[in-house]
């Protein structure tokens, strides 16, 4: 199991290229059921989700081949289940319940197990199923689904307790493209990688209206064909390196290639309100970041697109600990994500968590500490406290690391930080 050695107190400088969306890349990985012509998929981050997609793509029957950024899909005779073992390793491969359906009719997939970021029910993917004629048994863990007259359009309410859902909206999205008449879903989700979920389904052929609004209709038809796609640029890889830009730079800040200014707004936002510097180029695809010479706390609270992503809150928990004042942060999305600031006060941050908001009394420098990685954006947070913290902070379990961001140690030394990956 690898882990992550960090030197504390190098000075960020230089620049790197952001990779493609996780988030974008499994939802298309398995559009790409829909069709049994070959599909080119472009930027695809090579983390260990995309390739347990690719694993169970192939476990479905594909032919897949990767090479670098580049992957080949040949979906030409695929069965309906999806095995066990590898679901249960990633809860976003639910999202092979709507193609499946819409290609073969029916269905087999495990219920995604718990997770550490809180409660992740499935309820509103399966009323989305079931309102376009999925019939559904649970049995033995499996979900099975048939849809026997055939999946048929109509309108379906999708919001839930916590907001729209994005692998809802998505499942959804790629069930209904090849059903009868058309589908109109209600409280969808608007966030970037539905888009560029909706944009490959359209390069398919699919006809597809107001994805990135909170109604998306979808009109049936009857075959999709092959496509060449390149994924969006990851907005939470890109803000995470910004937090990092505006805690670790050198006055000259560093500089991230490859960004999409519009989707990275909300983070923006918030990294000028803290007092850093935050500049794009003309055409919003590079971005600097440097500390501000004043920098201040503030509060945020997650929503759903165009609001502040639950998948950044973390990583500004790491900033505001050492910002002078106090910073609150509400996750109205998953209030029970708070796991790294239990890792964090090992580190000697300040953070009183209750219901759902983190309160950061900010200011002092942290000192390092072995410290355990829970989730994907909390092992993000602890790479960013120990770019800071005196000393040599360990960060053992980096596989949720892995999980989302390319290379990461590789992107952190070419920025002139001091980290080591260690095999233990
Ligand atoms: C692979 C991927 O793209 N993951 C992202 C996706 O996860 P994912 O799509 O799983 O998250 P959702 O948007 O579905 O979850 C949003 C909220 O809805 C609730 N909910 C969800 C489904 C459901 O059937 N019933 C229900 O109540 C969830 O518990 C949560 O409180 O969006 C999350 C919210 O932006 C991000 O944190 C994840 O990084
Ligand atoms: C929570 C995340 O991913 P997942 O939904 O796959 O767990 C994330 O990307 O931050």
């Amino acid at each position: 199991m690898d882990k992550l050695i960090v030197h504390g107190g190098s000075t960020l400088n230089g620049s790197i290229n952001i990779s493609g969306a996780k988030n974008a890349s499994l939802p298309i990985l398995a559009a790409s059921l829909l069709t049994d012509e070959d599909v080119i998929i472009r930027r695809v981050p090579d983390v260990s989700d995309t390739n347990y997609m690719i694993q169970i793509l192939s476990a479905l029957g594909a032919e897949v081949e990767r090479s670098s950024g580049t992957v080949r899909i040949s979906a030409k005779n695929i069965s309906h289940d999806a095995p066990y073992e590898l679901v249960r390793k990633m809860r976003a491969s639910i999202c092979v319940m709507g193609p499946l359906l819409a290609r073969l009719g029916k269905a087999r997939v495990s219920l995604p197990g718990g997770c550490v970021i809180g409660d992740r029910p499935v309820d509103l993917h399966i009323k989305g199923l079931k309102a376009i004629g999925t019939q559904i048994d649970m049995e033995g863990g499996n979900m099975d689904m048939r849809a026997p007259e055939g999946l048929i359009g109509t309108t379906v309410d999708l919001s839930g307790k916590h907001g729209p859902t994005v692998l809802g909206t998505d499942n959804l999205m790629m069930a209904a493209v090849l059903a009868k008449g058309t589908t109109v879903i209600e409280s969808a989700a608007a966030e970037p990688e539905v888009v560029d979920l909706a944009n490959f389904l359209i390069g398919m052929g699919a006809k597809i209206e107001g994805a990135g609004t909170r109604r998306i209709t979808i009109h049936g038809v009857e075959k999709l064909h092959g496509v060449e796609h390149t994924i969006i640029p990851d907005r939470i890889e890109a803000g995470t390196f910004m937090v990092a830009g505006a805690m670790a730079a050198g006055p000259e800040g560093i500089t991230l290639h490859r960004v999409c200014e519009a989707d990275l707004k909300p983070v923006t936002e918030k990294l000028l309100e803290a007092g850093h510097t935050v500049e794009f180029n003309k055409n919003g695809t590079s971005v600097r970041v440097a500390p501000g010479e004043n920098p201040k706390g503030c509060k945020i609270t997650t929503a759903p697109h165009p609001g502040f992503p639950t998948d950044m809150q973390a990583q500004f928990t790491s900033l505001f600990a050492v910002t002078p004042g106090i910073s609150v942060i509400e996750d109205t999305i998953f209030p029970q994500r708070f796991m790294h600031c239990a890792e964090m006060s090992r580190m000697g941050a300040n953070i009183k968590v209750d219901n759902g908001r983190a309160v950061i009394e900010g200011g002092e420098q942290l000192s390092a500490a072995p410290v355990m990685a829970s989730d994907l954006r909390a092992s993000a947070a602890l790479v960013l406290s120990a770019l800071t913290a005196k000393g040599s902070t360990e960060i053992n379990r980096l596989y949720h690391i892995d999980r989302g961001y390319e290379h990461i140690d590789e992107k952190l030394l070419m920025l002139g930080a001091n980290v080591e990956r260690v095999q233990s």
